[in-house]
């Protein structure tokens, strides 16, 4: 059979809908990104938080505070960090936790820095140790201690820095160490988008395309976004591709889900390997408890790339149960599959929550919303 061009490959669904970007992407998303806090759509309580604190530090005449930038991959962490830089008119100094391995790394950086100057560490948390000691000081007093000589004869030689506005980013804020956390002044967690906000970030990047979309073509695309605008951004393109190459001039619903149906991104953002999770689930098991190791010998793939590729947001979208017995499907993932829900089984189970709770897994905790209601 001769393929459309632009057919997926056999992982091309995955690479689709997943949020990290390919060093090749962050050139193109370059071009996409919003450079100031007016164009950053959503994360509305950031936003203000951060418009705060700028203009704070501009009122004063003097650095930002140290800010650092939490969420999953691709909700615009590196971007913020960018318009933080540019807000303030200051340059913008850009390294990462796995460039900084020694003390000596940092010292280089930090030695170079200008006044006022911004410095963005992304994946703050893979910095080495010594290093991060260092930052703790540079951070608090504008100072590093420079060793010199090894040993007995090592001495340390303060070196007085400018001051600076650190901004770093994680997306693992767990496993940031204390006393770094602390040390900054503003931390803005990044949440998922909704619908509506991924209709805005599209809108914005079809506009910079010059790409035509009807209103309810946008919506389209952003419901199959999984939340995030770096799989909105990359949707978009690949639509972009298919009208393209089908001559639709302008793109309406029925474009967009036709391409991404070629694509095998489903309306609710799932790709093939979530779907067939889901069909393992329900179509082998009834539904579950199934152990992990089972389902992933069910669905031919490393037990790994099932537990940390699909399920996280299978979770989230609450299709998928963890429980101690084992792995389920939620009420939510009959319904999407189509296929009847078992007789007696509500479309919201009480006891499924209460399973996984136990399990302390992330989907929804009765016993955490009951606190945080309350
Ligand atoms: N609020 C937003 N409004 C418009 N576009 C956005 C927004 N957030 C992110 N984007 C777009 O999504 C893409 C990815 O954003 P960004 O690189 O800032 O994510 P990140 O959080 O740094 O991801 P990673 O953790 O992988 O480094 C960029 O092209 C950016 O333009
Ligand atoms: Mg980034």
């Amino acid at each position: 059979m001769s393929e459309l061009p632009g057919a997926p490959g056999p992982d091309e669904s995955r690479a689709l809908v997943s949020a990290d970007g390919e060093p090749e992407e962050r050139l193109i998303e370059a071009a996409l990104r919003p450079k100031n806090l007016d164009d950053f759509v959503g994360q509305k309580r950031v936003r203000r938080q951060l418009s705060l604190v700028l203009e704070a530090s501009r009122m004063r005449g003097r650095s930002a505070d140290h800010v650092l930038l939490s969420g999953p991959p691709g909700l615009g962490k590196t971007t913020l960090a960018m318009i933080i830089a540019a807000e303030m008119n200051a340059p913008l100094r850009i390294s990462s936790g796995p460039a900084i391995q020694h003390a000596g790394d940092l010292a280089a950086i930090l030695s170079s820095l200008t006044e006022g100057e911004v410095l963005f560490l992304d994946e703050i948390h893979r910095m080495s140790r010594p290093a991060e000691e260092m930052l703790y000081m540079a951070m608090e007093d504008f100072r590093v201690d420079i060793v010199v000589g090894k040993g007995a004869g090592a001495t340390a030689i303060p070196l007085e820095l400018p001051p600076f506005t650190l901004v770093g980013a994680t997306t693992r804020a767990g496993l940031l160490p204390g006393p770094l956390r602390d040390r900054f002044g503003f931390t803005g967690h990044l949440e998922f988008y909704s619908v509506d906000e991924l209709e805005l970030v599209l809108r914005r990047s079809a506009g910079l395309l010059d790409l035509k979309l009807s209103g309810a073509g946008f919506s389209e695309i952003a419901s199959r976004s999984r939340g995030t605008p770096r799989i909105a951004n990359r949707l978009l393109r690949r639509v972009r591709d298919w009208a393209l190459v089908h001559g639709v001039p302008q793109i309406d619903a029925r474009a967009a889900s036709a391409a991404l149906e070629m694509y095998e991104v489903d309306v609710r953002g799932l790709d093939r390997l979530d779907r067939a999770v889901l069909q393992a689930l329900i179509g082998k098991f009834n539904g579950g408890p199934v152990g992990l190791s089972t389902l992933a010998i069910a669905v031919g793939e490393e037990m790994e790339t099932v537990e940390t590729v699909a399920e996280p947001f299978l979770v989230r979208e609450g299709l998928l149960g963890r429980t101690p017995r084992g792995r389920i499907a939620m009420p939510a993932a009959w319904d999407h599959l189509g296929v009847p829900r078992p007789e007696g089984m509500p479309a919201e189970s009480e006891q499924v929550l209460f399973d996984a709770s136990e399990f302390g897994s992330s989907i929804a905790d009765p016993t955490q919303e009951w606190f945080t209601e309350r």
